[in-house]
Parts: C-alpha cells; sequence; structure tokens
C-alpha cells in the first residue's frame, strides 16, 4: 500500500485507470483498477489510451540497457516517466540522458532515488550480481519500494533475488517478457509476471507503457518457467526451422520459396517469416543474441529436469546452439544457428545458398532422378 501512494500522486496509464483514482475510490465502490484486476487476474491486454503528458508518474529506475533495455526505458522517458538508469558500460546511458534521463553510477543508487526499479540483465549470474552483489539494488531498497526484474532467469534465480529484495521491506516482481528488440521499441513486449500482485497493480501502467499484454502468473518461479517453456519452444522451432532450408537448398529446391510456402500454410509463423529471407542470404542481424537463446535452453532443460520431463528435441537442439556458439556465433542472431548445420564442402567453405551452387545442385539432382528412373 505504501508502494502504491508513492506511485499514486501523479501515474496513470494507458488503461485510463490512474493511481489517485484507485487509492481515492472507497473499497466497496472499487469499479476501477482493482476491479479490472481480479476480473483479469492472469491475463490483461493493454487499452487504447495514451499517458496523459500532465500526469507524470513516479520516480523509475532502469537497471541494464541492452538491446532490450535500453529502447523498453526509451519508451518510459517517451511517455513522461522521471526515469534514472544505470548500465555496467557508461556510454549505453548517454542516449537516454540525452532524452532527458537521470543517471546514477550504481544499482544501488537507482534504487535509493527512486520508487520503481527495473532491470534486464543477460543472464542469472548478473541479475543476481545487480540485485544483490557489492552496491546492487537491494542496498537501495526499503519498505515502500519495489523491484520488478524482467531478465530471463531460472526459478530458482528469481527467489534468491526476490529473498534479498524483500528482506530489505520491499517488493519483488518478476517479469520476463516474449518479443525482441522491434517489440521493444514499438512497445509491444508480453509480461510474465509473478510475485508480488500490490507490486503488479502498481507497476502495471508502467508495464503498458512498454508492452501490449501482461499475465499474472501468481508464486515467484511461475513467469521464468512460463518463459523458459516458450523459449524452449522456440529455440526447437529455429533449429527445425534451419534443417528444412538446408535441406530444401540441398535437394535443389529454392529456400527463399520454402519461405513463402511457410508462410501460407499452418506453420506460417512471423519469426519463419521475419528471419527467413535474411537466413537464406546467411545473414543473422542480432535482434536476440544466440548466446541468449543457448542459455534459456539450458535453463528450461533444467526445468525440466527437475520435474522428470522428457525433452528430447529441446536437448538436440541446444547441442546445436552450442556448435553454433563454439562457432565465435554467440553475438550474432539466435536464427545463426543454421550455421552449425552447414557441413564443409568446396574446400572449407561453408554453403550459402548461393545461387550458383543452387542451380548447379537442382542439376545434379535432376540428373541423379533421370538416371535412377
Ligand atoms: N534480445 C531479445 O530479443 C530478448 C532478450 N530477452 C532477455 O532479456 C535479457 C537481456 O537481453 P538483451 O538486452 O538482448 O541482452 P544484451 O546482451 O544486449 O544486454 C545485456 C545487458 O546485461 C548487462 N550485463 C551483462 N553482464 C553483466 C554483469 N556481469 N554485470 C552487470 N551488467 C551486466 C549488459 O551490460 P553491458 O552493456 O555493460 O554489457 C547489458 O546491459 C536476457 O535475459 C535475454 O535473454 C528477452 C526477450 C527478448
Ligand atoms: O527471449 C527472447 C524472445 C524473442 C521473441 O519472443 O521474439
Amino acid at each position: 500500500m505504501e508502494m502504491a501512494k508513492t506511485l499514486m500522486v501523479n501515474a496513470n496509464c494507458r488503461n485510463h485507470l490512474s493511481f489517485s483514482a484507485i487509492l481515492n475510490s472507497p473499497k466497496n465502490t472499487k469499479f476501477s483498477f482493482s476491479k479490472t484486476m481480479s476480473m483479469c487476474s492472469s491475463f490483461c491486454p493493454r487499452a487504447s489510451s495514451s499517458t496523459p503528458k500532465d500526469e507524470l508518474p513516479a520516480r523509475i529506475g532502469f537497471l541494464g540497457l541492452g538491446i532490450m533495455g535500453s529502447p523498453m526505458a526509451q519508451n518510459l522517458i517517451k511517455a513522461g516517466c522521471d526515469v534514472t538508469v544505470w548500465n555496467r558500460t557508461k556510454s549505453k546511458c548517454d542516449p537516454l540522458i540525452s532524452l532527458g534521463a537521470k543517471y546514477k553510477s550504481s544499482p544501488e543508487e537507482v534504487a535509493a532515488s527512486c520508487d520503481v526499479t527495473f532491470s534486464m540483465l543477460a543472464d542469472p549470474e548478473s541479475a543476481v550480481e545487480v540485485a544483490c552483489g557489492n552496491h546492487g539494488a537491494a542496498g537501495g531498497m526499503s519498505p515502500g519500494k519495489g523491484y520488478v526484474d524482467v531478465s530471463t532467469v531460472d526459478g530458482a534465480t528469481s527467489t534468491s533475488i526476490s529473498s534479498r529484495i524483500k528482506s530489505t521491506g520491499a517488493l519483488y516482481l518478476e517479469a520476463p517478457v516474449s518479443g525482441s528488440k522491434k517489440p521493444a521499441e514499438d512497445g509491444q513486449l508480453i509480461f510474465l509476471t509473478a510475485g508480488d500482485k500490490s507490486l503488479y497493480e502498481t507497476a502495471a501502467p508502467l508495464l503498458d507503457i512498454m508492452g501490449k499484454s501482461r499475465f499474472y502468473l501468481g508464486d515467484v518461479g511461475n513467469g521464468a518457467a512460463m518463459k523458459l517453456v516458450v523459449n524452449m519452444i522456440m529455440g526447437s522451432m529455429m533449429a527445425s526451422f534451419s534443417e528444412g532450408l538446408l535441406l530444401s537448398e540441398k535437394v535443389g529446391l529454392d529456400p527463399s520459396t520454402l519461405v513463402e510456402v511457410i508462410s501460407q500454410g499452418a506453420i506460417s509463423s512471423p519469426m519463419y517469416s521475419t528471419k527467413g529471407p535474411s537466413m537464406v542470404q546467411s545473414l543473422y542481424p542480432t535482434a536476440f543474441p544466440l548466446k541468449h537463446q543457448q542459455k534459456d535452453l539450458r535453463l528450461a532443460l533444467g526445468l525440466a529436469e527437475s520435474v522428470s520431463q522428457p525433452t528430447p528435441i529441446a536437448a538436440a537442439a541446444n547441442e546445436l546452439y552450442k556448435v553454433a556458439k563454439s562457432r565465435g556465433l554467440s553475438n550474432q542472431d539466435f536464427s545463426a544457428v543454421i550455421e552449425a548445420l552447414k557441413v564443409a564442402r568446396f574446400g572449407g567453405q561453408t554453403s550459402s545458398f548461393s545461387s550458383e551452387t543452387r542451380v548447379s545442385r537442382r542439376r545434379s539432382v535432376r540428373r541423379g532422378a533421370c538416371a535412377s528412373a
């Protein structure tokens, strides 16, 4: 409640439900936010209004300004929020500072000066370091504040960060996101949240600035698990798609035509339509780094192991991402996993879907077909 009061002063959100309205409405006429929340306790799409410029939200911290964190923080700033940023590599703060963000030199100082602090870190190790390490965010937490970790980590990591944050009297929400660089830029992320419900409700207008929908999934660990299951499926899909592209080429088909065929059928997916054309050209502009996809598969396999659930497809896909990492592709987009399937040929050159190799292979496949007929 203390947290809600702090934020209720000025905050509003795209769904027209101001914090002050919630605070001031008598309990028996709770029509607005709380009622909306109870009506859609697991899933809430964002409503379609925008934040009035004259109603400034409370002080928001943002830790971790990589591919995802930077556009997310930028959207908060553009919506008129008072945002304070920190990033290990300070230069990544500069574009946000020029947009109006404040800067503090440690996660602890950010948390101490903000009401709600978001973190978007690479992996479990960095999420723990930034939350609980020396001059970590926990050092600046106290009752009335909230910590929202939007990184993709496993449930055990999230639980341990939650314990440390809550030991200060502050509230904790895990809120990993589905959606990549472009949805982050467009404010179209999907939040998979779990933890303190009151922090979820308080943070909802901020989530609605950065995303198109949010799920509240209950206890800490459930948001992390949902995210890992989604990304386990995604990693396997991309590995399977890669096999299909290469097989189509090897039997003399045009992989670009395969992408088009898939886009019109039952297995169509925005992922295939978006990534397919550049994969055919052996280009992997980074939206979701391959090293993070492999981390998510590793964590998902750990989750499956913890409940003795067989996941042989994901295990095989994970091996492929490990091969891709060993070939120096960690920082490429995860679609570069296709490179792990390309076998060395033509004097060490790997296939690159060149039109020359396609045409000559098509001819030899046809010759083979005639010979065996
Ligand atoms: N990219 C995507 O499409 C999506 C990513 N995610 C998840 O979001 C998280 C962030 O992803 P993304 O933005 O792509 O990743 P990036 O690799 O672009 O950014 C990682 C961030 O973590 C920071 N960091 C890494 N190690 C440390 C450390 N030891 N101490 C402090 N800070 C550290 C980096 O700081 P520095 O700048 O100094 O390196 C950077 O701010 C990951 O968990 C990822 O799995 C979720 C959905 C989509
Ligand atoms: O974790 C990364 C997810 C990427 C996506 O959902 O497109």
